[in-house]
């Protein structure tokens, strides 16, 4: 619930409000949505994003008797008005407050950087699932765990949701018996004020390299690093990983608002950051091969004593150099929460992130990656690692790129392509409202020919289907990009799809029954 006086004190505090008009019987609203189909009596309507304004109206018609706009749409309304300047800051404010800021009933912990955020985000789940008796929330671009029953776990529609259905999410999940809760914070989500005025408990900064960038996403690379850097000014602690570039940017962010001593750094043992920073937090490899990833970890600070107790050696599930890195911001974390070595070893050794770095034997046509990596950074870090372990296998991989966004992504895979590849099926990969071919044909015109043999197939199945038959035991294939997205992204519509996962296994069993 939220009444006329909360909203205007709130907005005004915020210096949101620009005009209001009050419908004087009315005091409370009961319900609030940014959607005209959900309104419903006495709702509380935002009107956001691309809007149209006969979306006001039908939410007017379904019982909306207030509405939240940067514009002033209705002459002749019997309901309430409220004109901000910024729509997107007021619906967070104001959700916040609705859902009786469900946030300050948990610990949270938000993650963000270019690459590794959902890995981090379950791990961490996985650990403190020991630490709190099963009572940690996740929100993440794969799933939503809003509590452990079957029906508080669903797909995710954003990485970061819009403010409404963050708050309602949280409210849902700390009404589920949740305390701590592990998010994924995008730099969308600043850049779209989903979660302005939130606060973190720990706030987890990974990496950043140019992605993201174009017409519907950020519009350079300062403005990514800008809203990335949004996490460490809203962050109580900030965990960051030395080894990542712009560290001086970071840390300066970070210092903004948090108290120095607050700031914490992790990085692989023998890293030379680029800014000069006291790494807290180190981490060496012990095996790290296909069938086994071992860490060592040791806590250095004298800042935070029982992290020490700690220190060990950790077992992951998952193989890969850039998951010890991973692992490490998990761990801190999770201590930083509470977890004991046993809830750690536990947590890590069991985990499972599904579509990230998924392995599918065969019995004649060698190992199938299947993996979200989807640009540069993720691309080279995957093949680099797989190359490194198995030096004499051929690499053969399925790949496109989404359209209307990260454009440069396709100059990045004909790198890493070049790079590590022998042969690739380019195919595709959500091209919304771009032409798939064209897609492939730009990230054809940055590879190295000379290095890899290249083939367009654009029905995906079929392309799986192509590099898994054409594979024989000793190669490697890899498909990567969508993991287990269940849609292809076309048009506007999500075009239901079988999931990158599902189609190996019908290769697999098509080929080897
Ligand atoms: C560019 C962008 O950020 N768009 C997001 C934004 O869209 P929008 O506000 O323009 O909303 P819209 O869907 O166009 O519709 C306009 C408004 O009319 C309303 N409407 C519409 C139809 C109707 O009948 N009645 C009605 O009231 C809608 O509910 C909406 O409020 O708000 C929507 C949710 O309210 C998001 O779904 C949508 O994300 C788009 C689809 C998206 O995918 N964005 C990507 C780039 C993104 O945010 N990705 C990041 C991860 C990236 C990373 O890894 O860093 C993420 O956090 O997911
Ligand atoms: N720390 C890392 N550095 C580089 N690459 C990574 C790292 N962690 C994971 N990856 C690669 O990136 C892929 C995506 O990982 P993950 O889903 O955890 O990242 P994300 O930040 O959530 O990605 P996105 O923003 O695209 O949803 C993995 O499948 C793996 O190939």
């Amino acid at each position: 619930m939220l009444t006329v006086n909360e909203i205007i004190t709130l907005l005004n505090e915020h210096h949101l409000l620009k005009s209001y008009h009050l419908n004087n019987n009315q005091k409370v609203f009961k319900h609030v949505t940014y959607d005209s189909r959900k309104a419903t009596d006495q709702t509380l309507f935002f009107c956001k994003g691309n809007f149209k304004p006969q979306y006001l109206t039908s939410a007017i018609e379904k019982g909306a008797s207030g509405y939240v706009s940067e514009k002033h749409f209705l002459n002749q309304f019997n309901g309430s008005e409220f004109i901000v300047s910024d729509v997107q800051k007021a619906m967070a404010l104001l959700g916040a407050a609705f859902y009786g800021y469900p946030q300050n009933q948990m610990h949270v912990i938000g993650i963000t950087g270019t690459k590794g955020k959902t890995t981090t985000g379950y791990f961490i789940r996985s650990i403190l699932q020991n630490t709190t008796n099963r009572k940690t929330a996740l929100f993440s671009t794969i799933d939503t765990f809003l509590g452990n029953q079957p029906n508080q776990r669903f797909k995710s529609q954003l990485t970061t949701p819009e403010s409404l259905d963050l708050f309602k999410n949280m409210r849902t999940a700390v009404d589920n018996g949740m305390t701590n809760l592990v998010m994924e914070v995008s730099s969308q989500s600043y850049k779209k004020n989903r979660v302005y005025g939130m606060h973190y408990d720990v706030g987890i900064f990974l990496n950043i390299t140019p992605d993201h960038i174009g017409p519907n996403e950020h519009p350079n690379f300062a403005d990514y690093l800008h809203c990335k850097e949004q996490l460490l000014v809203n962050s109580k602690v900030c965990l960051i990983n030395a080894e990542s570039k712009h560290l001086k940017d970071l840390y300066f962010a970070a210092k903004t608002t948090s108290e120095p001593s607050n700031i914490y750094f992790f990085a692989r043992q023998g890293t030379k950051p680029e800014y000069p920073v006291r790494v807290d937090f180190q981490f060496k490899s012990l095996k790290d091969n296909m069938n086994a990833n071992q860490i060592h970890f040791v806590s250095s600070s004298d800042r935070i004593p029982k992290l020490k107790s700690i220190n060990g050696n950790y077992k992951l599930s998952m193989p890969g150099d850039y998951n010890e890195s991973n692992a490490t911001a998990a761990i801190v974390a999770a201590g930083f929460a509470g977890a004991n070595s046993q809830d750690i070893y536990n947590g890590l050794s069991n985990v499972n992130v599904p579509g990230r770095m998924e392995r599918h034997f065969s019995k004649s046509h060698g190992t199938i990656y299947v993996d979200y990596a989807h640009n540069y950074a993720s691309m080279h870090a995957l093949l680099g690692f797989l190359k490194r372990e198995n030096q004499d296998s051929n690499i053969i991989v399925v790949l496109g790129s989404t359209g209307d966004k990260g454009e440069n992504r396709r100059k990045g895979f004909g790198k890493a392509l070049s790079e590590y590849a022998d042969v690739a099926f380019l195919t595709t990969d959500d091209p919304g409202d771009e032409n798939p071919m064209a897609i492939d044909q730009q990230i054809d015109s940055y590879v190295d020919h000379n290095k890899v043999k290249v083939n367009f197939e654009l029905d995906r199945t079929k392309a799986i289907q192509k590099a898994i038959t054409m594979s024989n035991n000793h190669d490697m294939v890899v498909v990567a990009g969508k993991g287990r997205d269940p849609y292809q992204k076309v048009n506007g519509k999500n075009i239901p799809y079988e999931t990158d996962s599902v189609a190996v296994d019908n290769v697999l069993k098509g080929l080897e029954k």
